[in-house]
Parts: C-alpha cells; structure tokens; sequence
C-alpha cells in the first residue's frame, strides 16, 4: 500500500464522518423534534446509506461492518419501518478481508432526536489485517455535527481536531443553526456557560490542530459514563478511588471519547455492553492522540471479530490508567467476558 493510500485513507474518515454529520443535521432541521422515532430511524437509515454508498463507490474492494446493517440490530427497529437498511459485506467475507471499514452511522441516536443536544457523533474508523493475530485500527474519524468538529487520525501517526464550516448564524452554541444549544446536557453548570453534552465554555472553543490527550487536574476526576446505561459499578468506582470523582452523564460513546480528548472530562468508563462499531473510531482517535483505550480489565481492545459485540471500554490519559483499572477490578465483582 502507498503512502499516498495510507494519507488518503484518514482523510476519507474524516471526510464521510463530516458529511454524514451534515446530512443528518439536514434530517434534524427536516423532520424536527415531534417524533422522536421517527426522526432516530431516518437519521440512523440515511447516514448509515449514505456511507454504505460512499465506501463501496470510493473502496469498492473493502468490505464494511455498520451498526445499521446488522440485521440483529436492525431487528430493533420499530416494527413498520419498512426501508430495510442495505446488508453489510457477508460475515465470511469481513472476517477474510484486508481492509474493514467499521462504521457508526449515528452514535448517540436517542440525543440526536432531543432538541438542544449535541452529544451524538458519526463514527468512520479502518481497521486492517497487519500480520498480527488482532490486526489494528489504522485510522478513524469522530464527526460531532450538533459542535461544529471532527476529531481524525492523521497520516503523521497523530490525531487533529476539524473544525466544521458553521452550518448556521452560531453552529457551535447553536443560536439558530441545527445544532442547537438547549437545556440540560452533561455536567451542566451554569447557565449559559455550559452546552448540552459538553462542558465547553461558549467562548472557549477547543482550537483546531493537533489534537493530545490533555492530563487531568491533580485530586479530581471526572468519568464520563452513559445517560442511561451507566456501569452498575462505577458509583462504588467513584467511592472507592483516592482522587474526588465527578459522574458526567453524556450520551454517544464517540461523544464521551472526544469530551476525554478536549479535556472537557477525564475519563470514559462503560460496561454491560456495546458494540464494535460504538467505539473502534473514537478508539483509533483516542490511540492517536495518546490516550489510554483499553477493555476494562486492561485488555487491548479487538475489532473485526466475527462477534461484533465489545461490552466495555475505559478510555483515559495513561496517567489516570493503573488508578481507574485497580479500581474497577477492586470495586467489580464479575468482569465481563
Ligand atoms: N448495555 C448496552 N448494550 C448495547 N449497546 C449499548 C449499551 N450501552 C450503550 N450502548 C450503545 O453505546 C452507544 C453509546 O451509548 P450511551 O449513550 O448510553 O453511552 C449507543 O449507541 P447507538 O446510539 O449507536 O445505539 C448505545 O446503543
Ligand atoms: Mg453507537
């Protein structure tokens, strides 16, 4: 493969993440906030067949792992939903091939369909066959439409941030544009100071470029954790460790892994289930920009197995790892398997 491939391979991650991302603030701005359902499954259907076409047209070799086209995911869908989501690549065929895209065409799905939030991500990651019995991820891209970026691996072996042309008057803060700022949101403080999944400052705008996973502050960490399905350990977790822990409930695990990496908390713990496809691009950023991102037992986390499923995940900076993995294994009766 040349190098001319490997450049072309991050730049087409975060190039399809940030176009998804477009489109289904298109989809917001279409269908509004009335249905919720039927605002999840056409953002969920059209990015996910947006993708799917663009991959097959611009790496018709590859073969392709989406969240939408697992047809015991899909099976979720309320009954009805007549548009059948496009297959992915054949099982056999994924498990034998070189290059596998793994894609989450909307992460966050229940936050994209509640008015104001901005905590829902479009995942683009590659994994390929490199000799080693896992093989790896070899570049990624995390759209966060409703926030104006894309956190991508870079050619480099590093990781950026993009910032998004605004989409509207304010489409960060979400004055008017499909964004939108609103109520409520993760580690909501102040009024006005704080955005819905995000503890960004309004002014404080993360900068664009190189993108490194920042430390945390001594004596003090925050845990980004699920809105609805947090760990049932992580309360015992936040007890048990020297350090006084703050739970940030934010939604979208690309939406968590990048609040990690712009420092807005300090570590993402999940358990009790997920998927490939909800963390292998926030993964391969998060590897990219120096971050800790393991299973939480430590393990390396594995993709483009023939079970998709990949339960949970700490993501951190390597200082903060020995003290949240004693942690949860002191604090969690069973690990998951
Ligand atoms: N216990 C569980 N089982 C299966 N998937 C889970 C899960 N907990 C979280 N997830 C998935 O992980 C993603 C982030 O979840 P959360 O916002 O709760 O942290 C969501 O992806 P989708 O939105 O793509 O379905 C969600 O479905
Ligand atoms: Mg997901």
């Amino acid at each position: 493969m040349t190098d001319q491939t490997v450049a072309d391979d991050h730049a087409l991650a975060a190039e399809l993440a940030a176009a998804a991302g477009r489109l289904l603030l298109g989809v917001r701005d279409e269908l509004g906030f009335a249905d919720a359902r039927a605002l999840k499954d056409t953002g969920d259907l059209r990015s996910h067949e947006y993708l799917m076409g663009a991959l097959a047209e611009r790496c018709p070799g590859d073969a392709i792992l989406s969240e939408e086209g697992r047809s015991s995911v899909a099976g979720k869908r309320a009954a009805g939903a007549d548009a059948a989501p496009t297959a992915n690549t054949a099982d056999a065929r994924r498990l034998s091939a070189d290059r596998v895209w793994i894609v989450d065409p909307l992460d966050g799905t229940r936050e994209f369909s509640e008015e104001g939030r901005r905590d829902w991500a479009v995942h683009v990651a590659l994994w390929v066959r490199d000799g080693s019995p896992a093989g790896r991820l070899a570049a990624g891209a995390v759209a966060l439409p409703a926030q104006g970026v894309t956190l991508r691996t870079d050619a480099t072996g590093g990781a950026s941030l993009v910032r998004e042309e605004p989409s509207g008057p304010d489409a960060v803060t979400g004055g008017a544009g499909s964004g939108g700022a609103g109520s409520g949101g993760a580690g909501s403080g102040g009024a006005g100071s704080v955005v819905a999944g995000s503890v960004v400052d309004r002014r404080g705008l993360p900068r664009e470029g190189p993108l490194h996973v920042p430390a945390p502050d001594a004596g003090k960490l925050r845990i980004a954790v699920s809105r609805t399905r947090p760990p049932e350990f992580v309360r015992r977790l936040a007890d048990a460790i020297e350090p006084d822990v703050e739970l940030v409930p934010i939604g979208s695990a690309g939406a968590k892994i990048s609040a990690v990496l712009l420092g807005e908390v300090d570590a993402y713990v999940h358990a009790g289930g997920q998927y490939e496809w909800d963390s292998a691009a926030p993964a391969a950023v998060a590897l990219a920009a120096g971050a800790h991102a393991s299973r939480v037992d430590g393990a390396a986390l594995a993709y483009n197995r023939e079970d998709p499923r990949l339960p949970d995940i700490l993501v951190c900076h390597p200082v903060s790892a020995s003290t949240l993995l004693t942690g949860i294994r002191d604090v969690s009766d069973a690990l998951p398997t």
